[in-house]
């Protein structure tokens, strides 16, 4: 029976094309299929496709649990995630199977923390349906009390989930704005605090003294619906609430709700649940809430980067070896 071992000339599964030239180097060392359409392989297409190969190079979309690996097969030996969330990855039947797991972190952190920021300003100022009355030909006059918005500068930062993208997107808000800092986390965070100043709080605190809140935990058993509906019940009725994380940690009905009876002034999400989410869902009907199609890292700059990170942790997995960015 073929193992893990390294082998001569391994099968790949990349399961959908990826930007820049990194590709090409996984084919001068391995035999490559690559998905060539832009919609997901199909859970049954998945299944077929990733019999016999000895590694999977992955998106968000693709979820890989332990069944999937026992229809992959003994040889498998590395799946690399193309993304710095890796929740779409049983972790734990990787690791009973002995099969490493990837991820590409640091490279976007910049790039979500950009949309972060983008999606609090957004969500802030009505830039949407203020831009959409323009084009719709709407725009009749200057309104001295027309799309009044809320303003960051001075006022309280509440970031749940003190990682990279959260240091990141505090970094721009306190450096740039001057906001007050405090933030969530499982442990002190003495050099962020030494930077930025700030204060770990209990999410109830954070939530009840923010002016804006935003979402960087992963997302984990733990997190799920993290900010539910009590959570959100605790906000401030001018606060606006941005998630780039993942949108299975807000609770998507307690939202609608809340921006339906103004108990909190928008929201700004990068990421929802399911994704895409229907052009019918109340949300993405709110006049208060800012939606964009799951493209944190979707730059250049990032998306080149991460597929260069994704080969060098498939590569290394295939001969064995530790792998670049590691979650296992
Ligand atoms: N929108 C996008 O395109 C996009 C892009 C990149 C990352 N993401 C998401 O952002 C997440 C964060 O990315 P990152 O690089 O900052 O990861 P990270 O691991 O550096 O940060 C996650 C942080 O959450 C903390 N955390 C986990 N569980 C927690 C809990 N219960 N309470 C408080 N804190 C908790 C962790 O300790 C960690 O500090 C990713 O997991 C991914 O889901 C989205
Ligand atoms: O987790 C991630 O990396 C994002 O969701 C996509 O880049």
């Amino acid at each position: 029976m073929e193992s893990h071992e390294a082998v001569k000339r391994p099968r790949v599964l990349v399961t959908r094309q990826t930007p820049g030239e990194s590709l090409q180097r996984l084919r001068e060392v391995c035999e490559v299929e690559v998905w060539p359409e832009t919609m997901p392989p199909s859970r049954e297409e998945l299944c077929r496709l990733v019999k016999g190969r000895h590694g999977l190079l992955t998106m968000l979309s693709d979820r890989i649990d332990g069944e999937m690996m026992e229809i992959a097969g003994d040889q498998l030996a590395v799946i690399s995630n193309y993304a710095v969330g890796f929740n779409n990855i049983d972790v734990d039947a990787a690791k009973t199977r002995g099969i490493a797991v990837g991820n590409t972190p640091d490279v976007l952190t910049d790039a979500t923390a950009d949309l972060a920021v983008a999606l609090l300003f957004a969500a802030s100022r009505h830039v949407l349906p203020a831009g959409n009355q323009v084009r719709e030909g709407e725009w009749k006059t200057w309104e001295p009390t027309g799309w009044l918005g809320v303003e960051p500068a001075g006022k309280t930062l509440g970031i749940v989930g003190m990682g990279r993208i959260g240091r990141a997107t505090a970094r721009r808000l306190v450096g740039g704005w001057g906001m007050n800092l405090l933030y969530t986390s499982r442990s002190d965070q003495a050099e962020v605090e030494k930077e930025l100043g700030g204060r770990r709080v209990e999410l109830d605190t954070l939530l009840a003294e923010s002016d804006f809140v935003s979402v960087h935990v992963a997302l984990t058993d733990e997190t799920r619906n993290l900010i539910d509906a009590e959570a959100i019940s605790k906000m401030k009725s001018t606060s606006v609430l941005v998630n780039t994380a993942r949108g299975e940690i807000v609770d998507q009905d307690a939202l609608v709700e809340a921006l339906e009876n103004r108990s909190i002034f928008g929201a700004g999400l990068d990421v929802t649940t399911p994704e895409p989410l229907s052009a019918e869902h109340p949300l993405v009907k709110s006049a208060h809430c800012v939606i964009l199609p799951h493209i944190g890292s979707a730059t250049h700059t990032s998306r080149n980067a991460m597929a260069e990170i994704a080969v060098d942790n498939l590569i290394a997995g295939l001969s064995g070896r530790p792998l670049r960015c590691s979650v296992t």
